[in-house]
């Protein structure tokens, strides 16, 4: 079904390098000489030791940093600030507490001066597409958390994004409720078509949503592995576990993840 080999890039870092400093400390290097491309309807996952710099990543992508060095290319065009192309979703659903889910979901347009008529039909829709569509009017706190990252979600995908940047958006759910999230996500970015980064520290998570997963070294984070992920769509956990090829994927990806962690505890990374 995946014809992404022969779709241009949408997103391209070409050999990006981030560093932070901090009080008077010198600049320390978080990201160094990262290249990558996501393809047009792809969804990637990038996996690495805890602080390799995967936010950073996303935060370069989704405008709210400058690299150093280096390229980020969106269709071609250089990005260096947020733009509506780009979703992005994080841990936390970040709701506004005091307007209801509709309210919460429709808040980019309304301030932007779109047009009810406009918002509204689409609004249903993606509450309809994420099973809300009789909680309009409810309240963020008359919800579960993940009805919470469900708001988060719809609010994300209205502007129809051509990207959509994901931060560890199902880390804080249960086991049940997050699988359940991994299937939604997965059949409305099959009716979308949107282009997706999603970040977890999760090879399950991982090998059930991706096309294709990206393993980042220990600090200054670098891409060290890549694996296409070959398991058909639409894809069925139970399916998936049953087969002999999961495990061996499982466990390869799941070594590199924790040879990089063990270099990041004990700072023998290059
Ligand atoms: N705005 C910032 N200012 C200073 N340092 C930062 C900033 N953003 C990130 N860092 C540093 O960059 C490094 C990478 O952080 P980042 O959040 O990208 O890692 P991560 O791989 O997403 O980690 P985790 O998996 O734990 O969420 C960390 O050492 C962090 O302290």
């Amino acid at each position: 079904m995946n014809q992404i080999a022969q779709l241009p890039a949408r997103v391209r870092l070409a050999g990006i390098s981030k560093s932070f400093a901090s009080g008077k400390q010198a600049a320390t290097p978080v990201l160094s000489d990262i290249s990558l491309e996501l393809e047009q309807g792809e969804l990637v996952c990038l996996l690495g030791p805890s602080g390799c710099g995967k936010s950073t990543i996303l935060n370069l992508i989704a405008g709210f940093e400058q690299t150093d060095s280096g390229a980020i290319l969106l269709d071609g065009s250089p990005v260096n600030k947020p733009g509506p192309e780009r979703g992005v979703v994080f841990q936390q659903p970040t709701l506004f507490p005091w307007l209801s889910v509709l309210d919460n979901v429709t808040f980019g347009p309304r301030m932007a001066g779109v047009k009810k008529s406009v918002y509204l039909p689409e609004a249903e829709r993606y509450l309809r597409l994420v099973g809300l569509q009789d909680f309009h009017h409810h309240m963020p706190w008359q919800l579960s958390g993940g009805m919470r990252q469900r708001v988060a979600l719809a609010r994300a995908w209205l502007p129809n994004p051509e990207i959509l940047l994901m931060d560890e958006p199902f880390g804080a759910l249960d086991a049940q409720t997050r699988l359940m999230m991994q299937e939604l996500l997965t059949s409305v970015w099959q009716k979308t078509g949107t282009t997706i980064l999603f970040i977890t520290h999760d090879v399950d998570e991982a090998l059930f949503l991706a096309d294709r997963v990206l393993v980042m070294s220990a600090r200054p984070g670098r891409i060290c592995a890549e694996f296409k992920i070959p398991f058909p769509r639409p894809r069925d956990v139970e399916v998936l576990v049953a087969d002999v090829g999961y495990g061996a994927l499982k466990q390869k990806i799941l070594h590199i993840v924790r040879e990089e962690a063990r270099k990041s505890m004990t700072g023998t990374a290059q």
